[in-house]
Formats: structure tokens, C-alpha cells, sequence
């Protein structure tokens, strides 16, 4: 479990990033954190593995406050997964998943062994260890990156707008083997996007959060389309325009369900 508790970040020009921040990450689940840009997620996410450390209030894993924790081992015990993968181009797809293992001391072959088997595990062939980054199609890269956030088989794996520069096709596909992953891993995810679509189909608690660094709502998908806590998440999650309110028409004598934009949904099961 990640808590923070009362957790405010104020950068040395002034800026307010994190505003008194009270909220509980339950383990293994995806919580996902929302909101426009500057909004102070990315601030928030890095508080977790030590890459900012908190103006004031604590930061929890597993009842320990990550300040008494060494920041370079900390970091390295948790999966990091970000825009535009961050793999470092001058070095295999093969190395760039192992290096992290390496630095900690996991042994040459045992590495390159689990290297190839996370491969597997996030849909890419074999085939492409050897190449480099650039050899690879977005989507790939991407999913290279979450190899390597992988790799050290953490309990918790922070993701950073890991799919804002695919595609929509490819986001759709990387999106849907995130929730596969998730299924058999379990891990505890941190997840941090713009786009409110992507919050709750990855979120089991989605984070709402508004510029000036606070939390406007924490709940499931369920629970904030139902009950959003201000007019700001209503238009926020387009609960508030109907864009999100689902009706059924006749055709031909089915029923048919529609979206607020009169986009087909479904058919209503007789
Ligand atoms: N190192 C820094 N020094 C000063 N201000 C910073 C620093 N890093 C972030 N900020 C400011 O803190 C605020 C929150 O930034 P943060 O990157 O956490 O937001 P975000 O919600 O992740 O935004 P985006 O979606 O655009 O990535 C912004 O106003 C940003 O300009």
C-alpha cells in the first residue's frame, strides 16, 4: 500500500506543484491519476520512488516512509515506465531490459534469460532482442519500456503517460494488454494520463486532480460517474452534457444502445 499522507510540493521558484495531498493506493490494483496539464500528477507519481522528495507531509510504502529509504536502491526496487519509453538508444532492446537487473547485481545469464521471458510476457518476439530502439515501431518501444519497468520484478510500477505518443489503434491495443498484464500480475500501478477514456477503463480508483496540485475526487469510475463531486468533475468526465448517457432506440425491431453522441454501444440482450 502507498499513502500519502498531508503531502505538498513547493519547486524553488515557487511554484505550488502538490497541494496538501491526503490519498491511499490500495496494493495490487491500478490507480489512476487524472487531470489537466500542470496539474502536478507527474510530480505526484515521482514523489513515490524518490525522484522529488516532498516539500512537507510523508510519503508511505508499505507503512515506511520512503525519506529513511536509500533513494537510488528505492528507485531501483520500482517499475518506471514513461512517455516515449526512455530507452536508451545506443543499446539493444535486449540490454536496455536487463540493465537495471545488472546494476543490482543479478547475474549475467539469469538477466538476459529474464529479459528474453519478459519479451514474452509483453507480446513481443524474440526475434527483436537484438535490435536497437530505433528499429522499433512505437508501440514496440513502448512495450519494451514496460519490459523493462518489469524487470526487477517490482511490487509497484509507476507509468507516466506510457502510451501519449502511439496512435489511437496502437494505445487501444497497448491499453487492452495493460488489463491482461494486470490480471496476472497484480502488481500495484500508478498510472498518470490526460485523458479521462483511458482513467477509467485502466483505473480501479481514478484520481482527479486539479491545476494547483489538489485532489478533487478519489473513487472508482463507478462511483464518480454516479456521484462526481463538483460541477468541475461533472464536465470533467462529461457526466454533465449527457456525453456519457447511454439510450435506447428501435431498430428494425432490436433495441439498440447509443452514447450522447449517437454512437452504437450495443444491443440490449433479449
Ligand atoms: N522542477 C520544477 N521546477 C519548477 N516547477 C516545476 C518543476 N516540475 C514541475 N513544475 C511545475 O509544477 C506544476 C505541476 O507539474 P507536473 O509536471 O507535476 O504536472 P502534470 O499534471 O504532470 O502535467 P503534464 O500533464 O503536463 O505532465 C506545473 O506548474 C509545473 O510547471
Amino acid at each position: 500500500m502507498i499513502e500519502f499522507r498531508s503531502v505538498s510540493k513547493r519547486f524553488r521558484d515557487g511554484t505550488l506543484a502538490v497541494a496538501d495531498v491526503d490519498i491511499v493506493i490500495p496494493p495490487h490494483t491500478t490507480t489512476v491519476l487524472v487531470g489537466s496539464s500542470g496539474s502536478g500528477k507527474t510530480t505526484l507519481l515521482r514523489m513515490i520512488n524518490r525522484m522529488v522528495d516532498p516539500t512537507s507531509g510523508q510519503v508511505l510504502i508499505d507503512g515506511t516512509d520512503v525519506a529513511t529509504r536509500e533513494p537510488v536502491a528505492l528507485r531501483r526496487s520500482i517499475g518506471y515506465v514513461m512517455q516515449n519509453s526512455g530507452l536508451l538508444p545506443h543499446r539493444k532492446v535486449i540490454d536496455n531490459i536487463a540493465t537495471v537487473p545488472l546494476l543490482r547485481g543479478v547475474r549475467k545469464r539469469e538477466a538476459y534469460d529474464h529479459a528474453r521471458e519478459l519479451l514474452d510476457t509483453v507480446g513481443l518476439d524474440r526475434s527483436l532482442a537484438d535490435r536497437y530502439p530505433s528499429q522499433l515501431s512505437g508501440g514496440q518501444q513502448q512495450r519494451v519500456g514496460v519490459a523493462r519497468g518489469l524487470a526487477v520484478d517490482p511490487n509497484i510500477l509507476l507509468m507516466d503517460e506510457p502510451f501519449g505518443a502511439v496512435d489511437p489503434i496502437v494505445r487501444a491495443e497497448l491499453q487492452q494488454e495493460l488489463l491482461r498484464l494486470q490480471g496476472e500480475l497484480g502488481k500495484t500501478v500508478v498510472f498518470v494520463t490526460h485523458d479521462i477514456d483511458e482513467a477509467f477503463l485502466l483505473g480501479d480508483q481514478v484520481v482527479i486532480m486539479q491545476h494547483g496540485g489538489k485532489i478533487l475526487q478519489a473513487a472508482s469510475p463507478t462511483e464518480i460517474l454516479a456521484n462526481p463531486a463538483d460541477e468541475f468533475v461533472a464536465e470533467f468526465v462529461g457526466a454533465d452534457r449527457g456525453k456519457r448517457a447511454l439510450h435506447i432506440t428501435d431498430v428494425g425491431g432490436r433495441r439498440v444502445v447509443v452514447d450522447g453522441d449517437g454512437r452504437a454501444a450495443g444491443v440490449l440482450a433479449s
